[in-house]
């Protein structure tokens, strides 16, 4: 009886470690290592923000770096503060994403790619009903067809490469590239654009030993959030307050660092690391550790996941509730303002009673 016991127990621990062999025997892509070193680093959007902070990362590590955006002025700039900081030149270009033939131009002049990150992006946070339709198409041209741009501009070179190494191209999302965010439609809908084609171009350039990684940054405070900060809806902020606030350079040192050991998914800080589990989905995953860890949390973070819907609905009831009151009052206040003490003195009790301090600006 004992002895059933006891086999029982090895059996039961020994499954954890049967399965990890499995997962560790058919996880695809295979792992691997992607240098940077003395390989030439091309970086979009690399005059401000987390791409300037990139160029700067990979030029310590001893890259050849390229910058491309489409200001000469900005360029020169982050050319100089990069060389102020460490000394080293970084090669720049200048070229709108959006036009191809530019692109084109641009990859070629500066030789061939053994990185590149497309990391460009606007963005402008409104409700769609609020959004001109040309912030949607700059939105979706910008971060997702001027993507495409990049990656057709510079795949041919980085195929007929000569030296044998591993590349890589990395694009960055958002971590409002892996759930919808109030206010985010059209930003949302170009950076889960991003994750179909990373999903499905990795399939197709693995055979020429080409890398995908997708990158999934929180806010993060640049000169871009600043800039987008001013008109950000409330709930907005709200929501994605969800993840804090990260440093430019602790982005990139993530990024660099996913996409040197060649991940597929690269997580930004702890609650992007659940949020890449909760939308595993059907992603590629090197790691035979995280996919046991997928594997074995998938239900859990389900229930995590619905919790922040559920206080997320509950913050837009509450906002809409906040609004509807507001509204009555100053329709109270204009219509006869003989009544606006009586009210004044009634809408003071009920805000004792229910507390509204977090949606007052
Ligand atoms: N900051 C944040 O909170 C977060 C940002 N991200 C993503 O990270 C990336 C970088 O963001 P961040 O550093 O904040 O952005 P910034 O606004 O600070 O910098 C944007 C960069 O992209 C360049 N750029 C913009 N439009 C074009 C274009 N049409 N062609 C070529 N270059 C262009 C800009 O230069 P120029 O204007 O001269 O062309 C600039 O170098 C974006 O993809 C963004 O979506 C993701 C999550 C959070
Ligand atoms: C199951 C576990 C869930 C874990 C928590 C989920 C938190 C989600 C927060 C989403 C934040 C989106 C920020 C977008 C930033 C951005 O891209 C803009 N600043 C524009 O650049």
């Amino acid at each position: 009886m004992a002895d059933a016991d006891l086999s029982f127990l090895a059996l039961i621990a020994l499954l954890p470690i049967l399965f990890l062999i499995f997962l560790k025997l058919i996880v695809r892509p295979r792992p691997l290592q992607i240098p940077i070193k003395s390989r030439h680093v091309f970086i979009t959007g690399g005059s401000s923000g987390i791409g300037l902070a990139l160029a700067r990362q990979a030029a310590t590590e001893g890259a050849r770096v390229t910058i491309l955006a489409r200001s000469l002025e900005k360029l020169e700039e982050a050319k100089t503060s990069i060389r102020l900081s460490t000394g080293i030149d970084v090669a720049i270009v200048s070229a709108d994403v959006c036009d191809f033939e530019a692109v084109k131009a641009a990859v070629e002049s500066a030789g061939p790619i053994d990185v590149l990150i497309c990391n460009q992006g606007v963005f402008v946070a409104y409700e769609l009903e609020n959004q001109e339709m040309k912030e949607v198409r700059d939105m979706i041209g910008v971060n997702l067809i001027g993507t495409f741009n990049l990656v057709k501009a510079a795949l041919p070179g980085m195929k007929s490469r000569s030296d044998r190494k591993p590349v890589s191209i990395a694009f960055m999302s958002s971590q409002a590239g892996q759930v919808g965010i109030y206010g985010y439609t059209a930003y949302s809908a170009s950076k889960f654009g991003l994750r179909g084609l990373a999903e499905a171009l990795q399939q197709e350039v693995i055979a020429d030993d080409i890398h995908v990684s997708l990158i999934f940054p929180p806010d993060t405070d640049t000169p871009g959030f600043v800039e987008e900060n001013k008109k950000k809806p409330r709930l907005t902020s709200i929501i994605a307050g969800s993840s804090g606030v990260m440093q430019a350079d602790d982005v990139a040192k993530k990024a660099l660092n996913g996409i040197k050991s060649g991940s597929f998914f690269v997580p930004c800080n702890f609650e992007g690391f659940l949020l890449a589990i909760a939308t595993a989905g059907l992603s590629p995953q090197r790691s035979y550790l995280m996919a046991f860890v997928e594997v074995v949390s998938a239900g859990v973070l389900r229930i995590a996941g619905l919790c922040f819907q559920w206080t997320w609905y509950g913050s837009i009831e509450k906002w809409h509730a906040q609004k509807k009151y507001n509204d009555l009052c100053s329709s109270i206040c204009t219509a006869t303002p003989s009544l606006r003490r009586g009210w004044m003195y009634i809408a003071a009790i009920h805000k004792n009673l229910i507390s509204w301090t977090e949606f007052e600006d």
